[in-house]
C-alpha cells in the first residue's frame, strides 16, 4: 500500500504552522508550500489535512468531483448559506440545482446589467469633490452590495438599506472569519449560531415577502430572483422555497465581498504602478459603456486578470476526500480535508515569472515571454464542478466600476501600506484612501 503524504508529524511543528497561519495566513500558506512542496499532509484522524499546491494538484482537485465533496468541508457556511446552497451541495443534488441556477447568469442577462452598473457608479462619483479624501474601496464596497442586490433581487430589496447594512451584513460577517476559527465556533452552537440564525432569519423573511409580493402581482420578474422562482428541470420540477432562499443568501454571501475586494486591489495597484492608470484611462476615456465596448477594453482585461492573479479574493478553499485517494503515488485517506490555494499557485515562480510583480502586460499574447494561463495555473474563480457561477457577473461589475473611475477621477494614494485581511474575501484591511485630485463630470450625470 502507498505511503500517506509526507508532512508535519510532530505536535510542536504543527503548532508552529497553526500559529503562523493564524498570524499571517498568506505568508503561512507560502511557507507551508516552501516547506512541504506541492503535496504534504498533517493532522490525525478526523483532523487530517492535505495541502495541495500548484497546477498538477489543482487539476487533480478539479477532476475529482465525485470523490471530493463539499458538504462536510463547508459545514461552517451552512448557518448563513443554508443546507441547499450550491457551495454545500454534492452529487446529483448539486448538478440539478446548478442547472436551475445557471440561466440566471447567462451572458445576455449580464450584458443587460451594464447600464445600471455604470449609472450606480456615476451616482457615487457624483457625490465626490476634488481635494476630498475618499476611501474608494469602502465606498465601492457599499455600492457593490447595493448594486448586486438590486440586479439580482430587485429594487425593493436593494432600497432597504437597513436590511443590507444590518442583518444581511451581520450574517455575512459571521462567516468572514479564519477557517480554523469557524470550525471552533461551529462547535459552539449556542454562542455562535443564535445571533447568526437571527440575522439570516430576518433576511430570509424579507426574501419570502418579496417572492410572495411578486406572486400576488402575477409577475415573478426578470431578475435572478424571478429566474430562480420560475426555473424548471426536465421533469417540470422547480426549486423548493428553501432552495430559492438558500441560493439568494449564498449568492449574496459569495458575490459582493469578493467583487468589491478585487475592485479595491485593482484600484490600488493601478494607481501605484507606473503608467498603468494612464494607459487604462486612454483605453476607456470617453467611450460610452456598452457590452461591446467593455469587451474591447483588452488592457483593462489584463489589469483585472493581473489583479485577480496577485490578490485572488478566495485565497484557499477545501474539499473532503469521500474515499481513499492517491496523488503522486501517495495515499490520501478517506475523510482527509484537502486544501488547495489560488493564492499559492498564483505566486509560484515556477508557474508565473516574477510572481510578486504587478504586470498587466504579462497577459498580452504578443508580449515577449508571455505564458498562457490554463485553468490549473490561473484559478481565481476555482474550477471543476463548483467553479464560480458568478465569474462573468463579477468581471463585468469590476470592469464597469474601473472604467467609470478611470474616466472621471484622478487620485493620489495616501502614504502608508495597504495590507490584506481575510482568506474568504482577501481585501485591503484599512481600505484604499486617496486624495481626489480631479473629479470630471459624468456624461449622464454632470457634477
Ligand atoms: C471577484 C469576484 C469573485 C471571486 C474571486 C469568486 C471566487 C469563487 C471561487 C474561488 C469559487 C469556488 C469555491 C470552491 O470551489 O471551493 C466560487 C464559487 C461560487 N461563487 Fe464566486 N467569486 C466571485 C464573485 C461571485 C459572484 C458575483 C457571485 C454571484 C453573484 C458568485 C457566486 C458563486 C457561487 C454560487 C459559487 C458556488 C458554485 C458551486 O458550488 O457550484 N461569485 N467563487
Amino acid at each position: 500500500m502507498a505511503d500517506t503524504l509526507p508532512g508535519i508529524s510532530s505536535p510542536r511543528a504543527l503548532l508552529r504552522l497553526a500559529a503562523m497561519l493564524a498570524r499571517d495566513p498568506y505568508e503561512g500558506l507560502l511557507a507551508a508550500h516552501d516547506a512541504g512542496g506541492e503535496a504534504s499532509g498533517f493532522g490525525w484522524g478526523a483532523f487530517r489535512y492535505a495541502l495541495l499546491f500548484g497546477p498538477e494538484a489543482n487539476a487533480f482537485v478539479f477532476a475529482g468531483s465525485a470523490d471530493l465533496t463539499v458538504r462536510e468541508a463547508f459545514d461552517v457556511l451552512v448557518p448563513v448559506n443554508g443546507e441547499t446552497a450550491l457551495i454545500v451541495s454534492d452529487g446529483a443534488a448539486h448538478r440539478r440545482r446548478r442547472r436551475l441556477v445557471q440561466p440566471a447568469f447567462h451572458h445576455r442577462r449580464i450584458d443587460s446589467y451594464v447600464a445600471r452598473m455604470a449609472a450606480n457608479a456615476d451616482a457615487l462619483i457624483d457625490t465626490w469633490r476634488p481635494g476630498q479624501t475618499v476611501d474608494v474601496y469602502t465606498a465601492f464596497r457599499e455600492l457593490t452590495r447595493r448594486t448586486t442586490v438590486q440586479l439580482l433581487f430587485g429594487d425593493r430589496l436593494a432600497a432597504d438599506e437597513a436590511l443590507l447594512s444590518g442583518p444581511l451584513q451581520r450574517a455575512l460577517d459571521a462567516i468572514d472569519k479564519p477557517y480554523t476559527q469557524l470550525v471552533l465556533l461551529r462547535a459552539l452552537p449556542e454562542v455562535f449560531q443564535r445571533r447568526t440564525a437571527a440575522a439570516r432569519a430576518e433576511v430570509v423573511a424579507r426574501i419570502s415577502a418579496e417572492i410572495a409580493a411578486r406572486e400576488e402581482a402575477g409577475d415573478l420578474g426578470g431578475d435572478v430572483l424571478g429566474t430562480l422562482a420560475a426555473a424548471r428541470d426536465d421533469h417540470g420540477d422547480g426549486l423548493s422555497d428553501t432552495e430559492i432562499r438558500d441560493q439568494v443568501m449564498s449568492l449574496m454571501a459569495a458575490g459582493y465581498e469578493t467583487t468589491s475586494a478585487a475592485l479595491g486591489w485593482a484600484f490600488h495597484l493601478m494607481l501605484t504602478t507606473d503608467g498603468v492608470w494612464e494607459r487604462a484611462r486612454a483605453e476607456v476615456s470617453g467611450v460610452p459603456l456598452t457590452p461591446a465596448a467593455l469587451a474591447s477594453f483588452t488592457y483593462l482585461d489584463h489589469v483585472v486578470n493581473e489583479t485577480l492573479r496577485l490578490f485572488p479574493p478566495v485565497v484557499m478553499t477545501v474539499r473532503t476526500a469521500a474515499r481513499e485517494l492517491e496523488f503522486r503515488g501517495r495515499r490520501i485517506p478517506e475523510g482527509t480535508t484537502l486544501i488547495y490555494s489560488p493564492y499559492v499557485t498564483h505566486r509560484m515562480a515556477s508557474v508565473w515569472p516574477d510572481p510578486g510583480v504587478f504586470d498587466p502586460d504579462r497577459w498580452d499574447p504578443g508580449a515577449p515571454g508571455h505564458v498562457p494561463a490554463t485553468p490549473a495555473t490561473f484559478l481565481p474563480f476555482g474550477g471543476g464542478n463548483h467553479r464560480c457561477i458568478g465569474s462573468a457577473f463579477a468581471t463585468t461589475a469590476l470592469k464597469v466600476a474601473l472604467a467609470r473611475l478611470l474616466d472621471r477621477v484622478d487620485g493620489v494614494p495616501l502614504p502608508g501600506p495597504v495590507v490584506p485581511r481575510s482568506i474568504t474575501a482577501m481585501r485591503p484591511k484599512d481600505g484604499v484612501p486617496v486624495r481626489l485630485a480631479e473629479v470630471r463630470p459624468g456624461s449622464a450625470s454632470p457634477v
